[in-house]
């Protein structure tokens, strides 16, 4: 039996640091085992310049504590007056690493997000050149689609066209949920990808919904039914370089998802590692835990592997998470995955 595996340090392809108190309170979370992650850029107002990326990376920065090194890859959100040339200046000097599409009214703070596709196609064709990704929150949000159909028809009727009109764009179909994603990826070229979580690996909507509402396992896109749920596992498993980590780590206090109108995001910055350790060992798939995690996702950004090693250890009890992650923000609640992990990152 395999009790432990090296690979090199992981790279998060799909983050929420947010701003302030929240983001000094994550931070080290995502520090203390992820050596890069593209952060995503739904602040409250959202990073929509290049002025705006330079000044947020700068206060993540900051936020950093004391030894530890992580590098923020930061992007934009792509609203319908966002300027081509301040995209393009960005992406040129290093700072932008993608741009990100939430369709309006998507997800959390999403309401500058894009209605008229026509309105960025100059956006889209310059980063086609330069070969910037586009991240893109693949969900419809029209109120007559049943909201567990939103991802296969958003696939159908938006990402489809838009992918024939500038063909070269590379793209990153985010936190996909189902296996309508993870053919359409499959069906393609490989200037398109997708993130997929750690929670959407482990839950299905029953996790949600049966024996009581569990507010801590609401996020966006809902998970869908179990079938989906494999096929995903699949994805991730399978070794095809298409496929990589976006945890989607996405903290909101712990009020606000107990709550009447609850917030969408599953926190699992602390124990994503862990988790995913045991899922690839659960499919017989520990080898491809390092292309999932590691190397997929920087070879579809372009960038280099990391350098330095992590090691993963099982052991023959438990590993203990901790429950709740104070911030100045208030706690949050980490993600429970409903059963024992053995796996831990070792020296971290
Ligand atoms: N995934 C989520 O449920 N929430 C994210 C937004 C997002 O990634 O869609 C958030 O910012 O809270
Ligand atoms: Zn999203
Ligand atoms: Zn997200």
């Amino acid at each position: 039996m395999t009790t432990s595996i090296t690979i090199p340090r992981p790279d998060d392809w799909h983050l929420h640091l947010r701003d302030g108190d929240m983001l000094r309170g994550v931070i080290a979370d995502s520090a203390r085992h992820f050596a890069r992650a593209i952060i995503m850029p739904n602040l409250v107002p959202p990073v929509v310049r290049g002025d705006d990326a330079a000044a947020y990376r700068e206060r993540i920065l900051a936020a950093l504590p004391e030894g530890m090194t992580f590098e923020p890859l930061m992007t934009l959100y792509l609203t319908e007056t966002t300027d081509p040339d301040d995209v393009a200046a960005a992406i040129k000097s290093g700072l932008v690493k993608a741009l990100k599409l939430y369709p309006a009214g998507a997800t959390t703070n999403s309401a500058s997000g894009v209605k008229d596709f026509d309105k960025v196609i100059p956006v889209l064709e310059r980063m086609a050149d330069l070969g910037t990704p586009l991240c893109v929150h693949g969900e419809v949000t029209d109120a007559d689609i049943d909201i567990f159909d939103r991802e296969a028809v958003f696939i159908d009727r938006v990402l489809d066209p838009l992918r024939k009109r500038v063909p070269q764009l590379r793209v990153v179909m985010e936190h996909i949920t189902t296996s309508d994603g993870v053919d359409y990826v499959k069906s393609n070229a490989d200037n398109l990808g997708a993130t997929i979580t750690t929670h959407h690996l482990i839950i299905n909507r029953n996790h949600i919904l049966v024996g009581g509402i569990k507010p801590h396992y609401y996020c966006l896109p809902v998970a869908k039914r179990e079938s989906h749920r494999l096929a995903l596992r699949q994805a991730a498993t399978s070794g095809d370089t298409r496929f990589f980590l976006g945890t989607d780590s996405a903290p909101h206090p712990t009020d606000l998802k107990e709550n009447a109108c609850g917030c969408a995001g599953c926190y699992t910055s602390v124990n994503t590692m862990s988790l995913l350790a045991h899922v690839f060992e659960e499919e017989a798939a520990l080898d491809k835990l390092e292309g999932f995690a590691s190397r997929h996702g920087p070879a579809f950004y372009g960038l280099p592997v990391n350098a330095e090693p992590m090691t993963l250890a099982k052991s023959d009890r438990p590993v203990a998470f901790p429950k709740t992650i104070p911030t100045g923000a208030g706690d949050v609640t980490v993600f429970d995955p409903g059963f024992d992990t053995y796996w831990h990152v070792k020296d971290a």
